[in-house]
């Protein structure tokens, strides 16, 4: 695979996360990375301080010259820009991040032919450890799939979906993370509730988690690693009854479901 130019469109958290992963990982199959946003020139500033990438609020001209580009931007802006990038294009991988957004818009409002992706990650993409659900255009041959395997690998594992399945996991790759830093910030404050420094709630809630990540990560059934800390009669059980009391299952599903259906109407702002 030849070297590549990668033109990133949005230079907020995700972007920065995809970027910061490929430049730790994949730094032998970059050539340069650039790197747009509309207005915010202090944190473009920002991000050419911290990782050298080149940084700009006109990509227009950085099109011609990119291999890939990449759209990493809200999904209400794709319409506008994707209508605006067409000219520019001539044959280059156009991949993007939104939520919502899925491969017809893509391949829609681009030129014919044009190779395109949809991969929805997370943001441990910044250590290499995001999730990605990535699926490809009908125009999508052997090189534009090695260039994509490159990004997804230099951001962490990666599983091909269908475009449907996409959209119905993104809450659960995407967005759950969400979910549970904010189970993780509760078990701080609890801890923090009996006394505890903030820093010792953090290590205590942080490797409870990785532990518990690491057993599922194993392989083991979640509802099995449920019940072997559950001892029978005893304190977790109480715990646990008061969830089911308060409809987490319930809560769970409906969080799903809300996370999809916004991001589907987003898409379609
Ligand atoms: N955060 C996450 O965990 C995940 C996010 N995503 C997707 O990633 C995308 C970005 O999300 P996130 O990083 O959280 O959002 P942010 O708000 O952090 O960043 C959005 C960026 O897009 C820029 N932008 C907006 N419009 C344009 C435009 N027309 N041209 C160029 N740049 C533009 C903004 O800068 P400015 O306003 O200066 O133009 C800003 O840099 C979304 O589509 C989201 O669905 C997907 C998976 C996970
Ligand atoms: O909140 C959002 O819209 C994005 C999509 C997945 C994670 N963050």
């Amino acid at each position: 695979m030849s070297k590549q130019r990668i033109l990133v469109l949005g230079a907020g958290r995700m972007a920065e996360a995809i970027f910061a992963g490929l430049l730790r990982t994949q730094r032998e199959y970059i050539e340069e990375i650039v790197v747009a946003n509309r207005s915010d020139k202090s944190r473009l500033h920002e991000l050419q301080e911290q990782y050298g990438v080149t940084v700009t609020t006109d990509w227009r001209e950085h099109v011609r010259s990119a291999d890939t580009v990449l759209l990493a931007m809200p999904p209400q802006n794709h319409r506008d820009v994707l209508r605006e990038l067409a000219p520019h294009l001539q044959g280059q991988l156009v991949v993007t991040v939104a939520a919502g957004i899925g491969i017809g818009l893509l391949e829609d409002l681009l030129p014919a032919r044009t190779p395109v992706a949809w991969v929805m990650p997370n943001t441990a993409a910044g250590i290499g450890e995001s999730i990605s659900l990535y699926t490809c255009g009908q125009h999508v041959g052997p090189e534009q799939r090695d260039v994509l395997q490159m990004i997804l690998a230099g951001i962490g594992e990666a599983a091909e979906c269908t475009e449907q399945q996409v959209h119905d996991l993104t809450a659960i790759t995407g967005s759950a993370p969400a979910f549970l830093y904010a189970f993780a910030e509760e078990l701080e404050a609890a801890a923090q509730s009996y006394g505890v420094t903030p820093a010792t709630a953090r290590k205590l809630v942080a490797q409870m988690i990785y532990g518990s990540a690491a057993m599922l990560r194993a392989g083991s059934d979640p509802a099995e690693l449920r019940d072997g800390v559950t001892t029978p009669g005893g304190a977790t059980a109480a715990g646990l009854r008061v969830m089911e009391e308060r409809g987490f299952s319930d809560m769970m599903q409906d969080a799903v479901r809300a996370t999809n259906a916004r991001a589907r109407y987003m898409a379609n702002e």
